[in-house]
């Protein structure tokens, strides 16, 4: 108990060092994100991208790393974790692991990171626990997403959260944050019984895709996410996928969404025939 509180100021001093850093990062990283986005248009016709793109009615969200900042949380603690094994976390892990249920990227961390032997993935879920309850409730949103959630919200286009988060974690990471999910029609969290595999299964996004007042067809809904697996999950169950990721992730994984943004901030809704910004009604 002693040790996991001694990591745990070691986490809070790390997180406080490397807030100022993360937002000197995103900014350096925005003009190479823009520029592998306009790449990826340029890859399908002008045609084909506006005929995809003009239907879209129903908005699912992803939560971790793509409404609020708690993907940096994971990391910290998962490097103190293997800094006592000697090993160090990298984004390729990172990669891997985000987005998916808690004791699928557990079993993940514990053998790509080569310490199963004498980690379980369970012991791993107990011992970095302590450590993320105390950061969860700390989680500031992303930028961009109030002013998109609220323009959503006042246009009456309906949305959802698919969150591979359990229900005990959504709790914490949302204290702060019940105007934004009031405004949600439903959340479907990964502990949900119909989410049966979590992402890349398309499980959790056609259950979200099922739990609107209307039939929706997947091709007029629109997925926003930042992880790879989310991104595969989304196409998996036929659903048009904005991915907004983390600067440091590997570019190799963004080819697989239909646009790549650098931040929510820099979205149009007026390309995927939702009402633009700056109407009378936004
Ligand atoms: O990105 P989310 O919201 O599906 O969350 C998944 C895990 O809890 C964090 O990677
Ligand atoms: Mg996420």
């Amino acid at each position: 108990m002693f040790r996991i509180q001694q990591q745990f100021k070691l986490v809070s001093l790390r997180f406080q060092s490397q807030t100022f850093q993360l937002s000197r990062n995103n900014s350096i990283s925005s003009n190479i994100f823009t520029a592998n986005s306009s790449n990826l248009k340029m890859s399908k016709s002008n045609d084909e991208i506006s005929t995809k793109r003009a239907s879209i009615t129903h908005i699912i969200f992803d939560m971790d790393g793509l409404l609020i900042d708690t993907e940096n949380f994971y990391s910290q603690v998962q490097e103190v974790i293997l800094a006592r094994f000697g090993k160090t976390f990298d984004w390729s892990l990172k990669a891997k692991m985000m987005g998916k249920k808690a004791i699928e990227s557990a079993k993940i961390f514990v053998e790509e990171s080569g310490i199963s032997d004498s980690l379980t993935p369970e012991q791993f879920l107990v011992e970095r626990e302590d450590m993320l309850q105390s950061l969860f409730p700390t989680c500031n949103l992303m930028p961009g997403v109030s002013r998109l959630i609220n323009h959503f919200h006042t246009n009456r286009i309906p949305m959802a959260v698919a969150t591979g988060s359990h229900k005990r974690h959504f709790e914490l990471k949302t204290q702060k944050h019940g105007e934004i999910i009031s405004m949600m029609h439903h959340i479907v969290l990964g502990d949900d019984p119909d989410v049966k595999k979590g992402k890349p299964s398309p499980d959790i996004f056609l259950a979200a895709a099922k739990r609107f007042e209307d039939v929706v067809d997947p091709s007029n809904i629109l997925v926003f996410e930042d992880a790879p697996a989310g991104v595969g999950a989304a196409k998996n169950a036929g659903i048009s996928v904005v991915m907004v990721p983390d600067p440091r992730l590997d570019s190799s994984y963004h080819s697989g969404a239909d646009q790549v943004l650098s931040s929510l901030l820099d979205f149009n809704p007026g390309e995927w025939g939702l009402p633009p910004f700056g109407d009378a009604a936004s």
